[in-house]
């Protein structure tokens, strides 16, 4: 398989504090990659200097055939490296289809001109309805997102990431809140999402990880400690110590 997304050395600190130390990693084309990790073992900030929103302090990053190391998250989203949402992003007042709408939108269009277009826009209404139906949120295309529950709202979030037409998603803990109900179904459509894109996935919940992931890394105080098929990595030695205690891995 191709590999889609290189990463090469990068490195972020907060004054003395090194948060990713010199992380290189090759994600393929079409892999569920997942990373785990100790709490502040520095995934958040792995996914934001992915996406953009953080700018790394040395190391490259490769996306495709492009170095966008130097592009900023909406250049790197117009070219298909889309992280989901965050909760704050969604508009309470708007349908579920305004907000998947705006997103579709918002991933092709500089500044704030595609305002007087929302809804009039037939391939963003199209990208729209695309992201809203993978996202299994098809029956509450009309709701405001006021009244949607917590996980629906979660969907949405991943709804509005699919209207970009990504190529590659970028998930930090979509399943964080939910209720094992509600997880068991972001498994679910996680899985028939596998493939059709590629996605890198942080995650707390090891049967999340366990039940998608092609492949595993773990991140330890920074440092890409190992990367290995689900089954390589339940059997390292070094992850059951700093999981030791945690029953999950066990
Ligand atoms: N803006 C910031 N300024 C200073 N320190 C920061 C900043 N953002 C993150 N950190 C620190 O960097 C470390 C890694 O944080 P990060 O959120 O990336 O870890 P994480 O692995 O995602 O943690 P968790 O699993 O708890 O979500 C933490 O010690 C955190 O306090």
């Amino acid at each position: 398989m191709k590999v889609l997304l290189q990463t090469d050395t990068i490195t972020k600190r907060y004054g003395a504090i090194l948060v990713t130390d010199k992380v290189s990693l090759d994600i393929k084309e079409g892999e569920l990659h997942a990373i785990i990790g100790p709490n502040g073992a520095g995934k958040t900030t792995l996914i934001n200097q992915l996406s953009g929103e953080l700018r790394s302090d040395s190391g490259r990053i490769r996306f495709g055939n492009a170095d966008v190391t130097d592009l900023g998250i909406n250049a790197r989203a117009r070219m298909g490296l889309v992280r989901s949402y965050q909760i704050t992003s969604v508009f309470d007042e708007f349908t579920v289809l305004e907000n998947a709408t705006l997103a579709a939108l918002g991933a092709r269009t500089h500044a704030f001109k595609f305002w007087r277009s929302l809804l009039g826009d037939r391939e963003a209404l199209a990208a729209a309805r695309e992201g809203i139906e993978a996202a299994g949120l098809n029956t509450r295309t009309d709701a405001p997102a006021s009244e949607l529950g917590y996980g629906e709202r979660r969907q949405l979030e991943l709804a509005m990431a699919l209207a970009a037409r990504p190529k590659f998603l970028l998930l930090d803990e979509p399943m964080a809140g939910m209720s094992v109900q509600e997880s068991g179904a972001v498994v679910a459509l996680l899985k028939s999402l596998k493939r059709k894109y590629t996605i890198l996935l942080v995650e707390h919940d090891m049967n999340a990880v366990f039940a998608l992931a092609d492949r595993i890394s773990v991140l330890v105080y920074g440092r890409l400690m190992v990367t290995g098929t689900p089954e390589e990595i339940r059997g390292n030695a070094e992850v059951r110590a700093i999981y030791l205690g945690e029953e999950e891995i066990a």
